[in-house]
């Protein structure tokens, strides 16, 4: 790859004039009936149906958006066929010309942590994944980000570091200070650290936030604090975000951040304004019209 990912992912966003992330995490039970591969089913009869509720979502979505967000629990889950199936998913997004950030939370110490840059960053051969990008957990320090951040410089990936997240549990750690400083903002220094020396084209640099989109006034803080880095924002939609609480992570432009929302999407065919409209047999066009109705409610980020 030999474009920077921050400027990857700014050309997608004004290609397709969308800050909005599907993710891909697909639930058992929430899977379309059709799908469903019934009693006494294997995993890979259920890694198969993923993969093909995954690999349809990304066509319904690829002239929409400009990033699917793989959550890789849920194939993990399935054990190997759903980890070949994670695998396909990642490559089918690719051949739509999407960007991937792929949802794993990892990291470990810097040793270890080199081989999780390898397995999920790594391009060609030498990686089964071959991921756009990767969520990264901060919390066994600054060396452990470095493997990370050496693989962004090698392939131009990108990665984004957990700093507030959107569950209301966080902030048992993340809210914590010392010397006036709490953990989040200690976390948000260190990620603007590491991207303002790696700015794009676009101003911004391949490493990233994450920001909930529950926690607006964190989020105005942020954006400011870092003024270099992607902010990934999830939490819109099921988890009760909405458009006037993400508004604050974009810059005037509307570019800065992009807003995951996962089950509002994937699932709209459940939701009771969309059920009775499409029904079961044709969740695409729920999914399609999910995805066209969060396109609208987050237009206003272009015009602010
Ligand atoms: O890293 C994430 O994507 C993430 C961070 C966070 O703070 N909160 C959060 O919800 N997520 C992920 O974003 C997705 C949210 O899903 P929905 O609540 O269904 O939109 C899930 O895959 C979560 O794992």
């Amino acid at each position: 790859m030999s474009v920077c990912f921050s400027d990857r992912l700014t050309q997608r966003i004004l290609a397709t004039k969308s800050v909005t992330c599907v993710g891909l995490d697909p639930r058992r039970q929430s899977l379309p009936q059709g799908l469903q591969p019934g009693e006494g089913a294997s995993v890979a009869d259920w890694a198969a149906g993923f993969e093909t509720f995954c690999t349809e979502i990304i066509d319904v979505v690829a002239d929409k958006v400009p990033v699917v967000k793989p959550q890789a629990a849920f194939f993990e889950q399935l054990g190997p066929a759903g980890m070949q199936a994670l695998h396909r998913v990642i490559q089918h997004a690719h051949n739509k010309g999407l960007l991937t950030i792929l949802d794993g939370k990892r990291n470990d110490i810097g040793s270890t942590a080199e081989a999780y840059a390898d397995a999920y960053l790594g391009a060609g051969e030498a990686s089964v994944w071959g991921s756009d990008s990767l969520t990264v957990s901060p919390y066994l320090g600054a060396d452990s980000l470095d493997p990370f951040v050496a693989q962004c410089d090698r392939r131009n990936a990108g990665v984004f570091v957990l700093v507030k997240t959107s569950n209301p549990g966080g902030g048992m750690l993340q809210d914590r200070s010392s010397e006036g400083q709490s953990v989040y903002q200690t976390v948000a220094a260190k990620v603007e650290e590491f991207s303002s020396t790696r700015r794009g084209e676009c101003g911004f640099g391949p490493i990233g936030a994450v920001v909930g989109a529950t926690y607006p006034e964190q989020l105005a803080e942020l954006r400011e604090k870092m003024p270099s880095a992607y902010i990934l924002i999830p939490g819109f939609g099921a988890q009760g975000g909405g458009a006037q609480d993400v508004l604050a992570g974009f810059t005037s432009a509307g570019l800065g951040a992009v807003v995951n929302s996962s089950r509002h999407i994937i699932f709209a065919h459940r939701r009771p304004e969309y059920a009775d409209k499409f029904g079961e047999a044709n969740w695409q066009d729920a999914v399609a019209a999910a995805t066209d109705e969060m396109n609208q409610q987050l237009a206003c980020v272009f015009g602010q």
